[in-house]
């Protein structure tokens, strides 16, 4: 490894945009220079449904092909993305601190959930949004096609034929297009996909032992947040515990507040006609702090054995 840090993303305006930010704060952690190396995947030269190419993990892969060949040494990947098995050889080397984990409706004429016209028409490709446009607004008309980047995505509204459409916060804030939202949904009654909101800095298990590989090492460990980590493992724990495939009806929440750790799981019938949901949360006793990590696991599962036996599996 030369003493620059070379990191590998995707190509699409959002990856380049969250990878510069985080790349410019690793480089200022570890003291090293760094270069963006972009990778494509088949996931952004395809216009194919992403279940038909396996699912979002065909936007990890290319990426982690890279990393392994040692083209580069760190990729970014927004973490709800990325299965939750993990990989051979690699390990996720940091997970900053999380931006906004809301979904957000962009609408024409500053419209809302609650003031679209009965038939409009919403575009989201998600089935999780589906499932819950479904159960709030079963009048509305979801046109499930909706796929491309956030630009192509957004043109759509208005003159384009939708009504709205439904994306990450996260996504929107980091392109800086907040501006054109015009609701945000509040997480306790829209909660969102395990990780939204959150990256995962991946690098291989084995590590340099040189001046440069340490100073990685620092780096990762100056920009990981304790505190993300925990909510997102919490999260994450309960997509791998229904067994759920990413394209599943799945949403998770987590929150640590007053070191206590809150955690809430939702399965979906796909078409809104029922919810599962389950709501955790683990406490501190009087003597000790809370294994924040511990208690995710614990509390995830806790979760995952409400819901599975509440019927998750029929539903999902
Ligand atoms: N599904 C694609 C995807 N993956 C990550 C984000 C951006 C937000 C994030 O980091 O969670 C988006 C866009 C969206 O869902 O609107």
């Amino acid at each position: 490894m030369a003493d620059t840090i070379r990191v590998g993303t995707r190509g699409s305006a959002l990856a380049l945009a969250q990878t510069e930010q985080i790349a410019k704060a690793l480089g200022r952690a570890a003291g090293l220079e760094v270069e963006l190396v972009t990778v494509t995947t088949q996931g952004d030269t395809s216009t194919a449904a992403l279940a038909s190419l396996g699912g979002t993990g065909v936007f990890a892969s290319a990426l982690r092909e890279a990393l392994l060949a040692g083209d580069v040494d760190v990729i970014v990947h927004s973490l709800k993305d990325l299965p939750t098995a993990a990989y051979p050889g690699l390990v996720i080397g940091a997970i900053p601190r999380r931006a906004d984990a809301r979904d957000v409706l962009v609408a024409r004429d500053g419209l809302t959930l609650d003031t679209l016209p009965e038939g409009a028409r919403v575009g989201t490709g998600s089935p999780r949004r589906v499932s819950q446009l479904g159960a709030r607004r079963p009048d509305l008309v979801v046109d499930p096609g909706l796929r491309g980047n956030i630009d192509t995505r957004m043109s759509k509204v208005g003159a384009g034929g939708l009504d709205a459409i439904i994306l990450a916060a996260a996504g929107l804030d980091r392109l800086g297009r907040a501006d054109a939202v015009t609701e945000r949904f509040s997480l306790s009654d829209w909660p969102t996909a395990p990780g939204q909101g959150a990256l995962a800095l991946e690098v291989r298990e084995e590590r340099a032992s040189d001046a440069v590989g340490r100073a990685l090492a620092a780096g990762l460990g100056a920009i990981d947040h304790a505190t993300t980590r925990a909510t997102v493992t919490a999260e994450r724990a309960v997509l791998a515990g229904l067994e759920a495939g990413c394209a599943a009806p799945v949403a998770a929440s987590a929150m640590v507040d007053d070191g206590m750790l809150f955690l809430t799981a939702s399965v979906y019938a796909l078409d809104g006609s029922a919810v599962l949901t389950a709501s955790h949360a683990a406490v501190p006793d009087s003597t000790a702090a809370l294994d924040l990590l511990a208690a995710a696991e614990e509390v995830a599962q806790r979760a995952v054995d409400e819901l599975l036996a509440a019927g998750a599996k029929e539903l999902a």
